[in-house]
């Protein structure tokens, strides 16, 4: 069974995105918006270190290689793993409309097993977007871009200021993610779209 609760259904009055002037070029590797990322950074030894590249329009494409870190049973990647696959994927297009967003809801549906040693490819775009609200669906297939479905992910991501970080991250984190100079660049960045 496939299909997405009524929360994910964009309203009436839904626009189509708009892909930011300055959004990376198709084919550019966005980077972990965030070291520590458990989907994206290169500072999580046990992390997906899920690379998502920029594609057409207000869509990505990522890679994310299935590991024996990543089981819920012998050999097969855990659901909540690939939730987060696609999750980070869904989340990497928010460079692409240059806003800050966070996810509201997530569904998900498993199509087939993934087994360990998988390079999930996966792709999401941004269907529509209302106000603060953006809609979005992401896929990820076994072992190439046109391998078979394993997951689909349907998702509501919520336009947020960088204070949503800030006043309910950790003290410790924020502090240093803000005496980090490329971080803040990067924060930036989202804080000037008009
Ligand atoms: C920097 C990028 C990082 C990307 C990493 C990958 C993505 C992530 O995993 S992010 C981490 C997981 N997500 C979170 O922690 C978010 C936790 N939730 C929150 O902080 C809040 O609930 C938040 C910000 C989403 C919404 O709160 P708030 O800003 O007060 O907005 P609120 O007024 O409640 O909702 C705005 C609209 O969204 C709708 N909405 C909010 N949540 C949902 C939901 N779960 N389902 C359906 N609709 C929702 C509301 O109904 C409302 O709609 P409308 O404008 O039509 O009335």
């Amino acid at each position: 069974m496939t299909g997405t609760s009524a929360a994910l259904t964009p309203p009436a009055d839904a626009i189509p995105p708009v892909r930011h002037p300055e959004a990376p070029a198709p084919g550019e590797l966005l980077g972990a918006h965030y070291e520590h990322c458990f989907g994206c950074g290169g500072g999580q030894p046990h992390g997906l270190h899920l690379a998502a590249r920029a594609g057409e329009g207000v869509t990505v494409t990522a890679e994310f290689t299935v590991t024996p870190d990543h089981q819920g049973a012998p050999g097969l990647a855990h659901g909540g793993v690939l939730a987060t696959a696609l999750d980070e994927t869904l989340g990497s297009l928010n460079w692409l409309l240059r806003v800050i967003a966070v996810t509201g809801r997530l569904e998900t549906d498993y199509v087939r097993p993934v087994p360990v040693g998988t390079v999930l490819h996966l792709e999401a775009e941004v269907t529509a977007v209302s106000g603060r609200k953006i809609y979005s669906t992401a896929t990820g297939r076994i072992g190439g871009p046109d391998g078979p479905v394993a997951v689909r992910g349907y998702a509501l991501f919520i336009e947020v200021k960088v204070d949503h970080f800030i006043d309910n991250g950790r003290p410790e984190e924020i502090q240093a993610a803000m005496s980090d100079p490329d971080q803040v660049r990067r924060a930036r960045a989202f804080e000037v779209n008009p």
